[in-house]
């Protein structure tokens, strides 16, 4: 698929690694329909898309709401007239370890409402948005493709029962989208990120840094970049489907 010329949505394209990939992918001609939970956000990041070279629209939209989700894919078909491509980018972190134990007493315990808040947005968003991109790239006759965002964590993390199991639920959700959706032109493909530079990880401690990377086999974090270049590559390579690519420089957790 050529990017020039295409409409791709991003969830979470406010910030972080979905903004990233929003500038990214317009600068390589693609238009965007950036979706996030902030106005003032969206509206920077659309700006940057501007400033890259293409035309990006935003949609104010909790992920994790079945109306909201239904109306802001079919605006984006109605605001474009095609939708090629949705990255399932948004995300929330809600860490905690299952329970504690100390003297032979439980005294911490991951909360029901911590679970179900990462599953809503994490796994169910995810479900949500890539049932209503597929409903409308058929709709409009569009041929694209859907990634979603996972993570290394989707092999099982400590203190993260709720996000290793969403991530672990979006890259199931990789094959069984990738067969049912081929026969109208829509491929599936995830990607699991390792640890990469954000605004969080900008924010650490030094010694907590130098720590964190020296685990890391290749001894440094990812780029944002390094993720947008990783969908660009999935958009543009007609033969991928119903695989992860894992970019996390070689770290297995
Ligand atoms: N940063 C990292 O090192 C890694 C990130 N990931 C995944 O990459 C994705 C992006 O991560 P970051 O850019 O670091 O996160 P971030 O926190 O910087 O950005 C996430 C964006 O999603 C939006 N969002 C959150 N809940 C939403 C909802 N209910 N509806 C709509 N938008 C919502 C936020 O407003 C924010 O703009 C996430 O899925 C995350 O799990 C995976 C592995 C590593
Ligand atoms: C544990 C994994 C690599 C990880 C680390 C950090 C973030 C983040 O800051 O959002 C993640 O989403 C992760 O999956």
């Amino acid at each position: 698929m050529k990017l020039q010329d295409s409409v791709i949505a991003i969830t979470g394209g406010g910030q972080g690694l979905g903004r990233a990939m929003a500038e990214y992918l317009a600068a390589k001609g693609a238009k965007l329909a950036l979706i996030d939970l902030a106005q003032d956000k969206l509206e920077e990041a659309a700006a940057a898309c501007k400033a890259a070279g293409s035309e990006a629209k935003i949609y104010l939209c909790n992920v994790a709401k079945e109306d909201e989700v239904e109306a802001t894919f079919a605006a984006i078909a109605k605001d474009f007239g095609q939708l090629n491509g949705l990255v399932n980018n948004a995300g929330i972190l809600r860490d905690g370890l299952l329970l504690k134990t100390k003297d032979g007493e439980i005294t911490k315990r991951m909360e029901l409402s911590q679970w179900q808040s990462v599953i809503d947005v994490n796994l169910t968003g995810v479900f949500l948005c890539g049932r209503e991109a597929a409903t409308q790239m058929i709709q409009t006759g569009s041929k694209g493709a859907i990634i979603n965002i996972a993570s290394i964590s989707r092999a099982g993390n400590m203190g993260q029962s709720n996000y290793s199991a969403a991530k672990a639920g979006v890259s199931a959700l990789v094959p069984v989208w990738a067969k049912e959706l081929a026969r109208h032109g829509i491929r599936c493909m995830g990607i699991a990120p390792g640890f990469i530079e954000t605004e969080m990880t900008a924010s650490m401690k030094p010694e907590a840094l130098e720590k964190m990377t020296a685990g890391i086999p290749l001894k440094r974090m990812g780029t944002p970049e390094e993720i947008a270049s990783t969908a660009a590559f999935i958009f543009e390579n007609d033969y991928l489907s119903g695989r992860m690519i894992e970019v996390d420089g070689a770290l297995r957790l």
